[in-house]
């Protein structure tokens, strides 16, 4: 096809006068996901249609936002795959694969996931799991040049999306639940050389502090934090203000969560849950404001941010809006960091508010879970996750994918803890022992909810609720059509309106749609873009679709009097299990704990799949009669299942072998009682009860107490 002019910087500041085209994560520097076509709109989006799709090669689950430049679409897949497509019909123009080795799924928290890829000139950046920053030429999809920006040795990864500014590419990483320390770095888009990093926690003084930022930050934290990494990775959200040339970056959680065992004698743990204000030519640090100080919840501030100017006591100022993992919507100044306000969109437990005079939170006691279990809201999964948020300055209203869900806490405290490289090192237990019965009280009086919330920004308070009826839904798209977009986890696509949240348009998408919808336009026709398919950490751990199985990940295209259609859905037969095994009950709870700890972070809690990765209720005899090969020797380590041979033995195997089997066998009887097998809405109706089977499972999942 007709090679397109190269993205440049100018093309990028002036996005707005190209809205055919989606340039960036954000679709462009301030991030608000609005888009200013209107062709869609309240009045025809009665007359929208499937226009394409593409399928990828497996189903590992997909959280792209694709970039569409001039009628080619450009998006990643799972294992950091790469794609580009006709944006008018889907037709393959090229695929480029990294080679991500299949054994650092182990040491990726949350799958094989990726949210996608920045372009500049005729370049398009790529981060990979194993942590690799890559340029692909964007005409040809091949490879330009390539860099490590991690310690291959450490369990670093990148899942997010770089940003790119003013020449320079922008990325951090992910991994503090293994016990790294984060950073974000900046590269030359032409050469790859690295310009600048910029760590987010001092490393030990020791060692000397690479500047005065990180000196002052140590003074925030006490005993020996360093051998634990500490966290605080920039594993999402950077994003480049051309209006005040600065960079924000938003931090990531302690490493470990439990902030007793990471800095005892307490600290605020700079710059853990804050948003930071870097130089983007030099990396050098501005200013900050910590949402979360001593964050001991998995808070991270990673979650994506827009920049708007609103009205604010009757000034129009230039903000930060930010609604993270902790369950309020911040409003920062972005001069300086000043917090104009922090106002709850969600259920929480952790703090009462924030005093405005010190813009510090009033934590409520009790909730950071100190010798005592707590059940907190927001969970760890966060009020509002990575899912992207949308932001209309036509309605001024803030779209948040809500998760409304609180989670039991329960301390793992020292000596008992040990750090476990390879491993979750949260410093808690999940669940458990002696506590379950008053979590299943807590638990059952707020089941977990959750909507597309319309938060009214200027006055700081919800303005709709739209109830879904799972869990764990899609990113947002909000256009000058009046329209916003939503997918759900259930496997639709939504689009409602702006102004009161009524579902005006739905579509059968067949499986969960993670991230948020962009949307474009070629030879004048408008385009509504979504990626499909279940993975990464939240799906995984609630198992929807687990009898059904998934379809591959693919892109689906809409636009008015599209008439394509999707194949239809044939769920696949499920083998019978084995015979049950002669094991004694107690060796059979043995291998239920051992599941826990080292497979249900991809197999799902009590063996319950999210149909991403292989069920182990439906195995074919063919893996049951290789069982211990698999998890020991690797035999199946290309398709992305590490061996265990260092943590586990061949009479461990065989107890996990055999609570698998009796999980089988259990689900048979309840598949057999209920007619379950391919009745979506019965499996939704029971998400409660299982997503309660997981929090209450045995304590061992998070590690660390070994
Ligand atoms: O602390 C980290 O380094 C880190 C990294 C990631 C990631 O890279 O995906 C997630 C999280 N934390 C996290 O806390 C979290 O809830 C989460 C969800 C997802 C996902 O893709 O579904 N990733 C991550
Ligand atoms: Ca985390």
């Amino acid at each position: 096809g007709e090679v397109s002019l190269p993205v440049s910087g100018q093309r990028l500041l002036a996005a707005d006068e190209e809205p055919h085209n989606w340039l960036s994560y954000g679709r462009d520097y301030l991030e608000q996901r609005f888009s200013p076509l209107g062709q869609v709109n309240t009045e025809t989006v009665s007359s929208l249609g499937l226009a394409w799709y593409f399928e990828s090669d497996n189903h590992l689950g997909t959280e792209t936002t694709p970039l569409v430049v001039d009628g080619v679409m450009y998006f990643t897949d799972a294992w950091s795959t790469a794609y580009a497509v006709d944006a008018a019909t889907g037709a393959f123009i090229w695929k480029f694969d990294p080679h991500v080795p299949r054994a650092k799924s182990i040491t990726a928290c949350c799958g094989a996931i990726n949210r996608g890829m920045a372009v500049w000139n005729n370049s398009l950046f790529l981060g990979t799991l194993d942590g690799r920053l890559v340029a692909i030429d964007r005409v040809s999809g091949t490879e330009r040049w390539s860099v490590q920006t991690t310690d291959p040795e450490q369990a670093y990864s990148i899942t997010g999306a770089p940003r790119v500014a003013k020449g320079l590419v922008y990325i951090g990483n992910g991994g503090s639940e293994f016990g790294t320390r984060g950073y974000v770095s900046a590269y030359d888009a032409e050469t790859g050389e690295m310009r600048w990093r910029f760590h987010t926690i001092p490393g030990n003084p020791a060692d000397g502090f690479e500047n005065a930022a990180m000196e002052q930050a140590a003074a925030t934290w006490n005993g020996q934090w360093w051998k634990y990494g500490g966290g605080g990775t920039v594993w999402d959200t950077i994003v480049y203000d051309p209006e005040l040339d600065q960079l924000y970056i938003g931090v990531g959680n302690g490493a470990p969560h439990n902030r007793r065992l990471r800095s005892p004698g307490g600290g605020d743990n700079l710059f853990l849950s804050s948003v930071v204000a870097l130089d983007p030519d030099t990396g050098e640090y501005l200013w900050h404001y910590q949402e979360v100080p001593a964050e001991t919840w998995d808070y991270t501030a990673t979650q994506q941010i827009a920049l708007a100017d609103i009205h604010w006591n009757g000034e129009v100022r230039k903000v930060i809006v930010h609604a993270p993992k902790a369950g309020f919507v911040y409003l920062i100044d972005r001069r300086d960091g000043e917090l104009l306000s922090a106002e709850a969109y969600t259920t929480v437990s952790w703090a009462s508010h924030y005093d405005m005079d010190s813009g510090r939170p009033v934590e409520v006691e009790g909730q950071d879970y100190d010798g005592e279990s707590a059940f907190v809201f927001p969970s760890a999964m966060g009020g509002h996750n990575w899912h992207p948020m949308a932001y209309s300055p036509d309605t001024g209203y803030l779209y948040i994918p809500e998760l409304d869900m609180g989670m039991p806490f329960d301390e793992i405290s020292a000596p008992d803890y040990k750090h476990l490289k390879r491993h979750f090192n949260t410093g808690y237990k999940i669940g458990g022992e002696p506590a379950s019965q008053r979590f299943t009280e807590a638990f059952m009086q707020h089941l977990p909810k959750a909507s597309l919330l319309a938060w009214d920004v200027s006055r700081a308070k919800v303005a709709w609720k739209l109830p879904h009826p799972n869990v764990h839904n899609g990113g947002v798209l909000a256009t000058a059509g009046s329209l916003v977009f939503q997918g759900t986890s259930d496997g639709r696509l939504l689009a409602v309106r702006a102004d009161d949240g009524s579902v005006v348009w739905t579509f059968n998408t067949q499986n969960s749609v993670l991230p948020g919808p962009v949307t474009y336009a070629v030879d004048g026709e408008q385009y509504i873009a979504v990626a499909v398919g279940r993975g990464g950490v939240l799906t995984s751990n609630t198992g929807q679709n687990y009898h059904t199985g998934n379809p591959n990940n693919r892109i689906m295209a809409f636009k008015l009097k599209g008439n394509a259609t999707l194949p239809a859905w044939v769920p696949p037969e499920r083998p019978l299990p084995p015979a049950r095994t002669a094991m004694r009950e107690e060796d059979i709870a043995a291998g239920h704990q051992l599941f826990d700890r080292f497979c249900a972070r991809c197999h799902g809690a009590n063996a319950i799949g999210d149909g991403s990765v292989p069920d182990m209720r439906y195995l074919e005899p063919v893996w049951h009669e290789n069982f211990q090969a698999v998890v020991l020797e690797g035999l199946m380590e290309q398709a992305g299942m590490p061996r265990f041979d260092d943590v586990l033995d061949a009479a461990d195997v065989e107890k996990i072998h055999a609570f698998v089997i009796e999980r089988a066998h259990e689900d048979l009887a309840l598949r057999t009682e209920t007619g379950w097998w391919a009745d979506l809405k019965d499996e939704l109706a029971d998400l409660s009860a299982r997503a309660l089977a997981w929090f209450l499972r045995p304590a061992a999942q998070s590690g660390g107490d070994e």
